[in-house]
């Protein structure tokens, strides 16, 4: 039996207390267990790019003849990208806003009910990676993997079958559309599904699994003091995120420094994550990105983490490796992936690169 996403971190307990919470409606000041700065995380101060700059992440039409291309070079030159025109209803990615509100809305109290537990996987807490930085994010996320039942049973013992539902079509869209631009980016590289045995098209998704993040960053009295969500890179293939119309998202160049991704209303952003920079031989980026807050409007944004199925494992598409060369990283299961990250995190994908014998 391949392991599922509920079981990863089964061995890997980390205690993040979830019950000193601050309440976060009621402080006026910024608290100094919230407070960064460089010594907290050396990207903090980094350069924001000159907003006149006017550069951000592309925006792409999936309509468009040449998206495909438009992909490719997003993924290879940013890690990111927002699609327009990606076929998911409106009315869904409205159901998934409301649902997290609603969620993150509920006391305090009821969404303990349902908080994560130390080797868990799924429901109410923290960031995971909290437990690599000193200061703590100002944010409060929901994880979902495998059917919301039993959590959302206790957190809405009347409307749970709904919220149910919106999950179930909202993880089937997303679903279909990850594989969609997997292919897309893939194609642009030429790299056909000859080449990933895996992964053909025509399979039934099967080979796939994922998690839904729900986020929620409360208007915060310090906004350029706090953090919302601190730098990371995910640890997928790639992650489809949903924002609310409240900007916070920033994606990080080398070259630029920290760039604001604007909400565009109706519009979904892609991430490329770890592992899809494994399978491109390190030709695509896993950006940097990270969510500030706001001083006035909360935010929420719903990010489809997404990924093979546990028993697969995943190595640089030997095409993209050149004939003298060795591929840049020895091949990895998610599972084994999500558990060096979860000892290892920023270091992780430098532990598995290959070293080369010259
Ligand atoms: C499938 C995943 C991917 C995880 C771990 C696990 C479940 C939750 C995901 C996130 C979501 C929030 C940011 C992040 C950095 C975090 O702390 O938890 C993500 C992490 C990763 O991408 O590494
Ligand atoms: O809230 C955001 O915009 C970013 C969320 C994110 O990076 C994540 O959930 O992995
Ligand atoms: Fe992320």
């Amino acid at each position: 039996m391949p392991t599922v996403l509920t079981d990863v971190f089964r061995g890997h307990p980390i205690h993040l207390p979830h019950t000193h919470q601050p309440d976060f409606t009621s402080l006026s000041e910024l608290p100094d267990s919230y407070t960064w700065t460089s010594k907290d995380d050396p990207l903090f101060t980094a350069p924001p790019s000159p907003p006149d700059a006017g550069e951000s992440i592309p925006l792409i039409d999936l309509n468009h003849p040449d998206a495909a291309n438009q992909i490719g070079r997003a993924c290879r030159t940013w890690g990111a990208f927002q699609i327009a025109n990606h076929g998911v209803p409106l009315e869904l990615l409205q159901g998934i806003e409301f649902l997290t509100g609603s969620l993150f809305q509920l006391p305090v109290q009821r969404k303990l009910k349902a908080a994560r537990s130390d080797t868990g996987f799924s429901g109410y807490g923290v960031a995971r990676i909290s437990s690599f930085f000193n200061k703590k994010m100002w944010s409060e996320g929901f994880t979902i993997t495998g059917s919301p039942l039993n959590d959302f049973r206790k957190l809405w013992p009347q409307l749970h079958l709904n919220y149910c539902d919106i999950v179930e079509q909202y993880e089937e869209q997303m679903q279909k559309l990850a594989s969609k631009l997997m292919w897309l980016s893939l194609n642009s590289l030429g790299v056909t599904e000859e080449d990933i045995k895996w992964a053909t098209v025509s399979s039934d998704l099967n080979w796939a699994q994922s998690a839904l993040q729900l986020n929620h960053y409360p208007v915060c009295p310090e906004p350029d003091r706090a953090m919302g969500l601190a730098p990371h890179t995910d640890s997928t293939l790639l992650t489809i995120l949903y924002q609310n119309n409240t900007a916070g998202l920033q994606v990080f160049r080398d070259d630029l420094g920290w760039v604001t991704v604007p909400p565009v209303p109706g519009s979904l952003v892609v991430n490329v994550g770890d592992l899809f920079h494994i399978l491109s031989n390190g030709l695509f980026k896993s950006v940097i990105h990270r969510a500030r807050v706001n001083q006035t409007r909360p935010r929420l944004s719903v990010a489809f983490l997404w990924g093979p199925r546990s028993d697969i494992k995943i190595s640089p598409v030997p095409k993209l490796v050149s004939p003298d060369e060795s591929p840049l990283y020895r091949s990895v299961t998610w599972t084994e992936y999500l558990r060096t990250k979860a000892t290892h995190f920023n270091k992780a994908l430098s532990m598995i690169r290959n070293h080369r014998e010259k």
